[in-house]
């Protein structure tokens, strides 16, 4: 991990109340795929091309995941990972505890709406309405969640309520209720996609698929983007890494649309690998939490900067380009 990343881990383990560290920190089950995100990256290494005599872009391929709460990270929650931004891209969560006009207000790159469908479609169609007010890009679906990950370490400490102060904000005033929870659903199909699709014009994404023909799927529903994840290992703990389910997805989607991976990612080189084997560009969830947790909007700066920072770098050593062929297993000769 780079170790701007590490300090701002250890400092945000340091101040924050260890139930809401365990919150974000944790995953579902024995935590086996939490793990495997990251030690899927130290499994490979990338072989170079070299003298290629090129002007090496100075793009950044990284966008913020939706994290829930980030006012249980610091005061200024959602508004100073905004202010960070500096044309990085915020998919801010539906859960966020600022209202998501406020969000885009306050931020400095193009932020994108994180949905989960509401069963109740007048609601869902409310927030849309919401996410494209406040002026926000893309709409991002979350597809991976018909029922809640069992998180163990929040249900050792009881942890299931935010604190008196804090709301999810953005579920306000929703089809004639004051305060509304977010509801997961097993009904939800790609029948809801669609009328999504058809109650607005914003690019809409899925995130969350691991399996190649649901990436079929996805593009027959006419999905601007997927975006391969395990939900940071916080869903199912019998998935593969999020990097090991990426390649397969890459091929069957076939140039058609961009593929988004997260989990994981833990440095300038992970996003390298990550664009090696095919995504368009990496997400980072628990880095952003733990720069905002240890310094706010200056941490999420810092988390973003050194990552910029340290990938470019990498690029400049690949010789500015990133294919599959570049990457081999770490340990096996000849592959
Ligand atoms: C504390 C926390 C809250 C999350 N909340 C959401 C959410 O509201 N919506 C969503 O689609 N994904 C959510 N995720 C998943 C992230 O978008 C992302 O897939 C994951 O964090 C990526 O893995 P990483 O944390 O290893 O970078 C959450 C993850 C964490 C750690
Ligand atoms: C309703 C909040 C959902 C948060 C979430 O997705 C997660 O904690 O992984």
């Amino acid at each position: 991990m780079n170790p701007v990343l590490a300090e701002l881990h250890d400092k945000a383990r340091a101040v924050l109340d260890p139930v809401h560290y365990d919150f974000f920190a944790g995953g579902v089950g024995d935590e086996v795929v939490l793990a495997e995100n990251e030690a899927a990256f130290g499994r490979l290494a990338l072989l170079p091309r070299v003298l290629r005599g090129k002007e090496i872009s100075t793009d950044f391929p990284l966008m913020i995941s939706p994290t829930a709460f980030h006012r249980l990270a610091h005061p200024d929650g959602e508004l100073a990972t905004a202010r960070a931004l500096s044309g990085t891209t915020l998919v801010s969560s539906m859960a966020s505890t600022v209202p998501i006009a406020d969000v885009v207000a306050a931020a400095t790159g193009p932020v994108w709406f994180q949905l989960y469908v509401q069963p109740d479609m007048d609601v869902t169609e409310v927030l849309v309405r919401r996410a494209e007010r406040a002026g926000c890009a893309a709409l991002v679906v979350t597809v991976d969640s018909p029922v809640f990950g069992r998180h163990r370490r929040d249900i050792a400490h009881g942890f299931h309520d935010l604190p008196a102060g804090l709301t999810a904000e953005n579920m306000r005033d929703l089809a004639g209720e004051a305060l509304r929870n977010i509801e997961m659903s097993t009904a939800i199909s790609w029948r809801h996609v669609d009328r999504i699709r058809e109650m607005t014009a914003l690019p809409l994404w899925v995130k969350g698929v691991l399996h190649p023909k649901d990436a079929v799927i996805a593009l027959g529903h006419g999905v601007a983007g997927i975006v391969v994840s395990n939900h940071g290992g916080r869903q199912l703990d019998l998935v593969p890494a999020a990097l090991d389910a990426l390649p397969a997805v890459v091929d069957a989607v076939a140039g058609r649309v961009p593929v988004v991976l997260d989990g994981g990612v833990r440095g300038g080189g992970d996003i390298a690998l990550a664009l090696a084997l095919g995504a368009s560009a990496a997400g980072i969830g628990r880095p952003v939490l733990w720069g905002l947790a240890a310094d706010g909007e200056q941490g999420v700066r810092r988390v973003l900067d050194v990552l910029r920072d340290e990938f470019l770098h990498v690029l400049a050593l690949c010789g500015g380009e990133l294919t599959r062929d570049m990457v081999v297993v770490r340990g096996v000769a000849g592959c």
